[in-house]
């Protein structure tokens, strides 16, 4: 990790998935870090407890202001938000409203209390239905739904705000987030989650009595979805080194791919449970769901080159292995899922 200076961070929506990662990522690297979260889809045991826990809404600007003075937040890493892709087709308000709204309202704030430093989690939904994969940065961005929107939305008022205020940013665009802290410190806590490592590791431990297979005529090797699963402390440990190379360079900003930049189709995430655990999932071959592209892998070789970033976990078992671990843990910690 880098050697330079370590300024105070605040992440937003700290108490959730990925956020929870990246604070224990932080907090492993010496950084200073505090937590915003209103609790919508986090967990508040998620955040340890020596870190400084802000239940709170980031629409809340004099909320934002007393916590930036307060914690001398020089850098913020935002992944407070709203992340269900039908729901945002079903209420594209609320999308609008609490990824691109509220982010507004972030960012002005940080500008006003003279923050310098801004991450962004952004997704590969911004790119849509990809023209070619693996898909690079520059490639259009057409999104096919309103999540998508929300985040590019928010993906240009930091460019804009960049280039007429002292603050640098990082967009980092994340393909198919798994796995957990190989320490299970942290992970995926959320109920009726629709991610398909979750959902065939829920089966795996008789949680769920079978995983549905979205759609098998794929122009696929197998038919079959294809995606490219990045682990989750990775993808943590990508958000360390980009927040050292904005700190390092105030006049640079950067947006990113966050992949392995290879893709598994849903039989062979299903085959590695099988493989990992031992024993066989339940499969029910069904229909497309809607919205989903045959294909999504990202170029990885922009962050490659960019940061000094390796990879700790690039093997889907490890992914598997990782991502049960904690579902087993979760059983104990919250019996009712
Ligand atoms: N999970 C993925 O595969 C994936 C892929 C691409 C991008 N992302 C992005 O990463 C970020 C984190 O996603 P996640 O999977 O950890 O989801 P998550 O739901 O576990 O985490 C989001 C956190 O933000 C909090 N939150 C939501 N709205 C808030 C608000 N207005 N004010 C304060 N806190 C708020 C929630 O309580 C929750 O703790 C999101 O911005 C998401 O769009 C996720
Ligand atoms: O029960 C399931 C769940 C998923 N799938 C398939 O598995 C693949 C992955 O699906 P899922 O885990 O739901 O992720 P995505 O739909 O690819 O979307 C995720 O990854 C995107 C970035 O690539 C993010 O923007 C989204 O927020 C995040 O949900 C797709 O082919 C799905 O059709 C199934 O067959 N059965």
């Amino acid at each position: 990790m880098s050697d330079g200076e370590k300024v105070p961070v605040l992440v937003t929506g700290g108490a959730g998935y990925i956020g929870s990662h990246a604070v224990l990522a932080l907090k492993d690297a010496g950084w200073p870090v505090a937590v915003i979260d209103n609790l919508t889809t986090g967990f508040r045991f998620a955040v340890p407890d020596d870190v400084p826990f802000y239940e709170g809404d980031i629409e809340d600007a004099a909320l934002l202001a007393r916590i930036f003075a307060e914690q001398g937040t020089k850098a913020i890493m935002h992944f407070a938000g709203s992340i269900i892709v039908p729901e945002s087709v079903a209420d594209p308000l609320k999308y609008y409203h609490n990824n691109t709204a509220k982010s507004r309202v972030l960012i002005a704030t940080a500008v006003a209390a003279g923050v310098p430093h801004f991450i962004f989690s952004s997704t590969a939904a911004t790119y849509g239905v990809p023209e070619s994969s693996p898909v690079r940065e520059d490639d259009p961005k057409s999104p096919i739904n309103p999540y998508g929107w929300s985040k590019l939305m928010t993906e240009q008022m930091l460019a804009d705000t960049s280039a007429a205020h002292p603050l640098n940013f990082c967009v980092l665009r994340y393909f198919n987030v798994a796995g957990a802290d190989p320490q299970a410190r942290t992970g995926q806590s959320t109920a009726g989650a629709t991610h398909l490592i979750k959902v065939a590791c829920e089966a795996a431990l008789g949680k769920r009595d079978k995983v549905s297979v979205f759609g098998t005529d794929y122009d696929t090797p197998d038919g079959t979805g294809v995606r490219d699963y990045i682990h989750v402390s990775d993808l943590a440990a990508a958000h360390v080194h980009a927040l050292a190379a904005l700190v390092a360079d105030p006049a640079r900003s950067l947006t990113m791919n966050c992949g392995y930049g290879r893709g598994f189709s849903v039989l062979e995430v299903l085959a590695a449970v099988d493989r990992v655990t031992g024993g066989k999932v339940t499969r029910e071959m069904g229909p497309r769901r809607a919205g989903d592209p045959a294909a999504l892998v990202s170029d990885p070789a922009r962050i490659r080159a960019t940061l000094p970033w390796v990879p700790q976990h690039d093997d889907l078992d490890t992914i598997i292995t990782h991502a049960l671990a904690w579902e087993q843990k979760l059983s104990t910690i919250r019996p009712e899922h």
